[in-house]
């Protein structure tokens, strides 16, 4: 993959392209890899905005897939220079069971490894999570955190757990001798929460405040930092390690990076009143206006009220064990490791991630402004 000035000649596959991180990083890459022939795009479920890209100098080819079946990851896959996974399945509330999430983020992740080595690609980029890391089951903080920061990873919940799988089977895969011999080089990023254009459950808090008469509760003293990043600069984290894996493969393979930015460490709910509050929300309180215990108490009844009505109907509210504890236990990252590996800077300042996402919510339907 040198440099040259010569005709685009590079294919790469995004997984999940259709998603929140995947759209972004599949315009991104349309923006700024100008070696790029073709951009193979994998999901579940096609978006229609789709149709649009099809109409630049770069061949886009839709794949409508599953990356639990072996045989369309493999065809997917083939011929491509450069494969990012970020195909998974993000759920921390109940929707799908144990084993779905197993399936789609272990299995789908073991069959875009297979896919590589046996049709020959030799370049994988992982998008895993700051959840592989924690916050673990006991609560303890992680506090400006980098990659060598101890911390006891301790994971219960299925999604923590298939994503801390699945990046140990993309790390080892690093080395490995793909089809005509040469070696695989993969590594992993791992974002903290992001946020930006398209984030589900900022839309989901922003709807719920509008029902309440333009207020929210506080639920988690204000004390408590919860890493963020904007959705732009993990995309572009993407598409420049994914250009510098070649360049430096004995440096970049098989590590892991954190990915982060200028956006302020803050509360999770601080953090969304940046965007939530300039759209008209209120966020009420300056201590949580329930004692800890009692949502303690609420999350658990949560999840016993699902497991009672699974047989009827899906029940997956906000609140369970499990969001509560990720919420309540700081977690940031501080590292300059992707900076120092592969020159990583992030592409959008904290001002333009938040007028970005603020604009992106005043858009949105039923908007309160
Ligand atoms: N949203 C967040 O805050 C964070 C997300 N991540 C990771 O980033 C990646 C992308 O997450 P999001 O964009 O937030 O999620 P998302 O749900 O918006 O996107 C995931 C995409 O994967 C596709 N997908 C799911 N199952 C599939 C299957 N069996 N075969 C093919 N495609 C499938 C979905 O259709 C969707 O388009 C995931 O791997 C997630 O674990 C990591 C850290 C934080
Ligand atoms: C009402 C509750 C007290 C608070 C609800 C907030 C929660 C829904 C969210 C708080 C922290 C979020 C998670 C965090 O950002 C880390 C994540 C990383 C991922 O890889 C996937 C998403 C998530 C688990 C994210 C999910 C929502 C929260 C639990």
């Amino acid at each position: 993959m040198a440099e040259s000035a010569q005709a685009p000649e590079l294919v790469y596959l995004v997984t999940g392209g259709c998603g929140f991180l995947g759209e972004h990083v599949v315009r991104m890459l349309l923006e700024r890899e100008p070696r790029l022939r073709e951009l193979r795009i994998f999901d579940l479920h096609l978006s229609p905005w789709l149709e649009e890209l099809k109409t630049g100098t770069v061949q886009v080819t839709a794949i409508q897939g599953d990356v639990t079946q072996a045989q369309e990851v493999k065809a997917a896959v083939a011929g491509a220079h450069v494969v990012i996974h970020t195909a998974g399945l993000v759920d921390v509330f109940g929707r799908a069971s144990p084993e779905t999430i197993h399936k789609v983020n272990v299995w789908g992740t073991k069959n875009v490894i297979e896919a590589c080595v046996q049709t020959g690609t030799q370049f994988l980029v992982y998008t895993s999570s700051m959840e592989v890391v924690g916050p673990n089951i006991k609560g303890h903080p992680f506090y400006r955190g980098n990659e060598d920061t101890p911390y006891e990873a301790v994971h219960k919940h299925p999604y923590p757990c298939s994503k801390a799988l699945a990046e140990r089977l993309v790390l080892e895969a690093n080395g490995k001798k793909v089809r005509g011999g040469l070696p695989l080089v993969t590594c992993a990023l791992r974002p903290t929460g992001i946020y930006g254009e398209g984030h589900q459950i900022m839309r989901d808090f922003y709807r719920q405040g509008l029902r309440l008469g333009g207020r929210l509760f506080r639920a988690i003293p204000a004390s408590v930092e919860h890493g963020r990043v904007y959705v732009g600069n993990v995309a572009w984290m993407h598409v420049l390690v994914a250009r510098e894996l070649e360049q430096r493969a004995a440096l970049l393979g098989g590590q892991v990076y954190f990915c982060y930015d200028k956006s302020p460490y803050k509360s999770y709910e601080d953090f969304n009143m940046e965007f939530l509050g300039p759209c008209g929300l209120r966020l009420v309180g300056t201590r949580p206006l329930l004692p800890y215990w009692l949502l303690v108490l609420l999350a658990a009844l949560n999840a016993l009220l699902q497991w009672l009505l699974r047989p009827l109907l899906l029940y997956a509210p906000l609140l369970n064990p499990y969001t509560l504890a990720v919420a309540n236990t700081t977690f940031t990252v501080s590292t300059n490791k992707a900076q120092r590996h592969f020159g990583y800077e992030p592409l959008f300042s904290w001002e333009e991630s938040r007028t970005r996402t603020i604009l992106w919510v005043q858009a949105m339907e039923g908007s309160a402004q």
